[in-house]
């Protein structure tokens, strides 16, 4: 068993208490209050060419599988607000509990708390996570290619569609590359971890990178210790980067975003740009 059906095992069950709480039809009703969710794609990537730097996806994240607790965040919505002054053009908010300390409450209050686009961080196994996601404002929602079988993936990038959001699909090898792009994915994240083994190995976005087509946004997740980290990626053609533990665990996140931000968008960073 990898570490990665372990964590979708409780989040199976986990699902199955929220949805034993909360019928569909409920949270339909609450998704259909929300305002509509933003736009993520045309921020991180827009349609001028001199306002395409690397973006920063900034991340709420407590703890990971592999480290143990990173950092406590008794206040989300604070930490969100410092990220979008620092520059970040989406916030994530990781809403797994048991293997990363979030929880939909989270989502909500940050939420609440910035004007950005939210990404909702989490295992999505079924449609009712993603009404969960848009009843709790957010407007973009990951899909692991590696937890979902392809039927599941193409239908629940479509529904995400339908609701408005963004999916962003993300990858770890080139198979899943092929799969992502086959079920229409329009945001693919490659991430640097492998979530069957958690290794960490920041050469997958270079590798994989050439198979995206430049119509599709790219973005580089885990790993990212600090700008020079950005740089490489953007050599590479990232739209964007993803950053959650070398965020929650200095000490000033503001600045660490904004210190990403301004490596990201540096002249010399976009000339190399593929
Ligand atoms: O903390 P890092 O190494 O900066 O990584 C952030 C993000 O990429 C990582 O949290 C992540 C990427 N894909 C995931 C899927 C599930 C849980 C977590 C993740």
């Amino acid at each position: 068993m990898t570490v990665l059906d372990d964590i979708l095992d409780g989040v199976r069950e986990d699902l199955r208490a929220r949805q034993a709480v909360t019928d569909l039809d409920t949270l339909r009703e609450r998704a259909q209050r929300q305002v509509p969710a933003r736009d993520a794609r045309l921020l991180l990537r827009p349609r001028e060419p001199e306002a395409r730097g690397v973006k920063v996806i900034a991340e709420v994240k407590r703890a990971s599988p592999s480290k143990g607790a990173l950092a406590n965040i008794p206040d989300p919505a604070d930490l969100a607000r410092q990220y979008e002054s620092g520059g970040a053009s989406v916030i994530s908010v990781l809403t797994e509990q048991r293997r990363f300390g979030g929880s939909l409450d989270d989502l909500r209050a940050v939420r609440c708390a910035v004007d950005v686009p939210v990404l909702r961080k989490d295992f999505v196994v079924g449609s009712y996570q993603l009404w969960e996601a848009r009843a709790y404002g957010a407007d973009v929602i990951l899909l692991i290619v590696a937890a979902l079988e392809q039927e599941a993936l193409v239908s629940l990038i479509e529904r995400t569609a339908s609701l408005g959001m963004t999916a962003l699909v993300e990858v770890h090898d080139a198979d899943e590359v092929g799969r992502a792009l086959d079920a229409g994915a329009q945001v693919i994240g490659v991430n640097a971890r492998n979530l069957k083994t958690l290794e960490v190995d920041r050469t997958a976005f270079h590798r994989l990178a050439p198979l995206i087509p430049d119509s599709v946004v790219r973005i580089a997740e885990s790993g990212v210790r600090g700008p020079h980290d950005v740089v490489d990626y953007a050599r590479a053609g990232a739209d964007a980067v993803l950053v959650g533990e070398s965020l929650v665990t200095g000490d000033d996140p503001r600045r660490a975003v904004a210190d990403l931000v301004a490596a990201g968008s540096h002249p010399a960073v976009q000339a190399v740009r593929p």
